[in-house]
């Protein structure tokens, strides 16, 4: 019995001693793939920061001095990763940062807000470092892409948009939107406040990724190949947040660079951009001192500055005067006549019906009617049609105090 008890024990402590080599072993296993995989990372990690200081550095050579400013904010920070995808932002702000920014004076430029432009491939530069979480709603941006277009994209479509979703919280500010915009035509978006307009587009522009749907630009799957898509495209936002302590040829000589031209390529075009939006005079004026036209123009001009083939202009004659909206007109007209695709949208029912060769009108998220002028119409103007569809809007009844001039 003892025997047994003592065979027991010396079993029981073998196993223990096998157990603890094991765990031994595996420890030193774990430790070594981590090293490994450290080591990995800091090797991935000095081959990106090495290609974005070259890409930075070709940029900051041949980008224009900066005037005085402030140094970047927190906030500032914060909203240029609203708009483009923060492991895009962040070396952009560090490079316009005072440190290391060779300005005149020594100046640093400042960043109020972020840029609206999708960057151009070859111009993307990764965070070196850190990396910020993307939002979850932004597309990134930073993929490497195959340029070339789906087999099976639909011929002679600049845009088709399919089964469209996207949520916010519990409201559907776009569901299931269908689109098909042919190639070299004028396409108009309408629909009253909040129909969700801005969000097909911002879908479009892949600054909004969405819930459900599919959006080819020129054929390219835009979630699947963003970079690609992006190229194609020019963006005009609806809101106009930008670098707006940048002068005007700043701004525009950055959006060019970003786009991957040459910088004597980006003068001229910049030179030509201003004199076609009457911007001339102001380019050596910061853009927060534009007024709200003016700075619509430049960032008009900044979406066209790399000749896409796609224009997504959101409300692009919004206080844009009558003189400047005829001139941007003809500059649109030219470039559709020459193949280019405009999509763009605008409470100006007037414009839309003159303009666009096409017309979509959403409400409620949906598109409750689609087709060229005279299919949308149905023999109606084009806004009694709006009015139509649309509904009712707000009551005027139960205003009778606004009457009483309480003073
Ligand atoms: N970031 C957001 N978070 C929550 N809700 C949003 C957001 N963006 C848009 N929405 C909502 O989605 C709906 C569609 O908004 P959207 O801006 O697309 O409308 P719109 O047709 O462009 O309107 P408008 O003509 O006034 O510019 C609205 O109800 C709006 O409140």
């Amino acid at each position: 019995m003892k025997a047994e008890v003592q065979s027991n024990t010396a079993r029981a402590a073998a196993a223990k001693r096998a157990a603890a080599r094991a765990a031994a072993v595996r420890a030193a296993t774990a430790k070594a793939t981590a090293e490994k995989a450290a080591s990995a990372r800091a090797d991935a990690v000095a081959e990106e920061a090495k290609e974005s200081a070259a890409k930075v550095a070709a940029v900051k050579a041949s980008a224009p001095r900066a005037t005085p400013a402030r140094r970047p904010s927190a906030r500032t920070a914060r909203a240029a990763e609203e708009i483009i995808a923060p492991e895009e932002a962040a070396p952009i702000i560090d490079q316009l940062s005072p440190s290391t920014t060779p300005a005149v004076d020594d100046a640093p430029v400042d960043i109020e807000r972020g840029t609206t432009a999708p960057i151009a491939p070859e111009a993307v530069v990764s965070a070196p470092t850190e990396v910020v979480a993307p939002e979850p709603d932004v597309a990134p941006v930073s993929e490497v892409v195959e340029t070339a277009a789906e087999p099976d994209a639909p011929a002679g479509h600049a845009l088709v948009v399919r089964g469209l979703v996207k949520r916010f919280g519990d409201s559907v500010a776009v569901d299931r939107i269908d689109l098909t915009v042919p190639a070299g035509s004028f396409y108009g978006i309408v629909g009253p406040n909040g129909a969700g307009k801005t969000t097909t587009l911002s879908i479009i522009a892949g600054l909004l990724r969405p819930d459900a749907g599919t959006v080819r630009v020129s054929g390219i799957d835009q979630a699947v190949h963003p970079l690609a898509a992006k190229k194609v495209l020019g963006v005009l936002p609806d809101r106009l947040r930008t670098f707006d302590r940048l002068t005007g040829r700043q701004l525009l000589h950055y959006y060019g660079l970003l786009r991957g031209l040459p910088s004597a390529v980006v003068e001229k075009r910049v030179a030509d951009l201003a004199r076609a939006f009457d911007l001339t005079g102001a380019l050596s004026r910061v853009v927060s001192d534009y007024s709200a036209g003016m700075t619509k123009k430049i960032m008009l001009a900044g979406a066209m500055i790399h000749s896409p083939r796609v224009l997504v202009l959101d409300e692009p004659f919004e206080s844009v005067d009558p003189v400047s909206s005829g001139v941007i007109l003809d500059i649109l007209r030219a470039y559709v006549a020459h193949g280019g695709t405009v999509v763009l949208s605008s409470h100006g029912m007037d414009l839309v019906e003159r303009v666009c060769s096409r017309i979509a009108i959403i409400v409620g998220g949906e598109v409750l009617a689609e087709g060229t002028v005279d299919e949308v119409r149905a023999g109606q103007t084009l806004e009694q049609r709006f009015v139509e569809l649309s509904g009712s809007a707000g009551e005027v009844e139960g205003l009778e105090w606004l009457h009483t001039f309480s003073d």
